[in-house]
């Protein structure tokens, strides 16, 4: 019989519970709340003896990354900590746990920094900035540039569906920064008024490309033929080192009530209760057909898709997509600026070449 997964705190539920509701999110906090809470497993374990230890550990990092798929400084987190897992004592797994994911922590917020002096140097006095979604490592170059004395204006795309533009809106304004919000339908129009385009990244490629909100892509495209330079904010925990070795980032897909309300679903397709799911079982075509002569027949694929004909309505919610680094003109790390096509020197520097998945060990 298999062993039971071992249990974890109630702490390291809520995080993931709230990571994968997006109470918790951005890429660089979610790896936060991740080492966070793996700290708190470590505290609060009433783990018996080592292994058991050890297994706690891994069985909360695998909850924690089952979460979202995209961001990879959630498993670079994870990774991080667990790899300063060590000792033979339940106290010495403990203390160095907790002391791996506090390192993690302190890394995260100098690498901010760090990236947000380079990315400062970027910005002229009196430059407007587009933005899109609510990054905090885009974010920590304006705010560096501000400090530095530079006067910044933005444009700030809204970001539907979950309108994190709204986020970066109201830190701006706090920070005195003159906004003007648009829809994201509005960005080709009001890229004539941006010296840059800056945004953040969930994860970035071997080849240099960038994934990151939705809109990320049709926008740096848009800048290109405008001749608007585009930025990425990315401290070097957004590197996908799986990527070094020719898998692909998967890119979440997320639930349609984002999008649609049932009622605004009713309206379109007709149907006050139009949720597939919700449809009362004898409103489906039976197992059997009898046609009129009498002969029976087998419901099929063509006449299931009969029924749904006129009720059915795919809606599609991608959280992020792919920009081709040619469209990119430099992504700023802590360790400095670099072109996407070179950004891959950097991930072997800091991988290496083989990537681990202690969780599953
Ligand atoms: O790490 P920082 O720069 O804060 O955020 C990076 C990215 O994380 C966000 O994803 P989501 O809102 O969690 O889906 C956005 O795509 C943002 O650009």
């Amino acid at each position: 019989m298999a062993d039971a997964e071992p249990s974890v705190v109630p702490a390291v539920e809520s995080t993931a519970d709230d990571i994968a509701a997006m109470r918790i999110r951005g890429a660089a906090t979610i790896a936060d709340a991740a080492a966070a809470a793996l700290a708190t497993q470590a505290d609060q374990s009433e783990a018996e003896n080592a292994p058991a230890f050890r297994r706690q550990l891994r069985a909360a990092a695998r909850t924690l990354y089952e979460t979202r798929p995209t961001a990879v400084s959630l498993p670079n987190a994870l990774r991080y900590v667990l790899r300063g897992m060590d000792g033979d004592t339940v106290a010495d797994l403990r203390s160095t746990t907790i002391a791996s994911a506090e390192s993690f922590q302190r890394n995260l917020a100098q690498a901010q920094d760090k990236l947000g002096d380079v990315g400062a140097n970027r910005l002229r006095d009196g430059d407007t900035v587009m933005t899109h979604c609510h990054s905090t490592d885009a974010l920590a170059c304006v705010e560096a540039a501000l400090e530095s004395g530079k006067h910044l204006e933005a444009i700030v795309k809204e970001t539907r569906p979950r309108k994190q533009g709204h986020i970066t809106a109201r830190q701006l304004r706090q920070w005195g920064v003159p906004v003007t919000l648009i829809v994201d339908n509005a960005a080709r129009r009001y890229l004539d008024d941006a010296d840059h385009v800056l945004v953040g990244a969930d994860s970035i490629a071997a080849d240099g490309s960038v994934i990151n909100k939705i809109g990320t892509s049709g926008l740096a495209v848009n800048a290109r033929e405008r001749g608007v330079p585009v930025m990425v904010a990315a401290q070097t925990i957004k590197l996908h080192p799986d990527t070094l070795t020719g898998h692909s980032v998967e890119i979440e897909m997320r639930d349609e009530t984002e999008i649609l309300t049932d009622v605004e679903r009713g309206a379109i397709t007709g149907n006050d209760h139009d949720r597939a799911e919700e449809r009362r079982e004898d409103e489906r075509p039976p197992e059997t057909i009898t046609a009129e002569d009498g002969e029976t027949d087998v419901r099929s694929p063509e006449t299931d898709a009969a029924f749904e004909t006129g009720t059915e309505l795919a809606v599609e919610n991608p959280a992020f997509d792919v920009t081709p680094p040619r469209y990119v003109d430099a992504i700023v790390t802590e360790h400095g600026q670099f072109p996407p096509e070179s950004i891959v020197t950097l991930m072997r520097e800091l991988f290496g070449e083989m990537i681990d998945e202690p969780w599953e060990a």
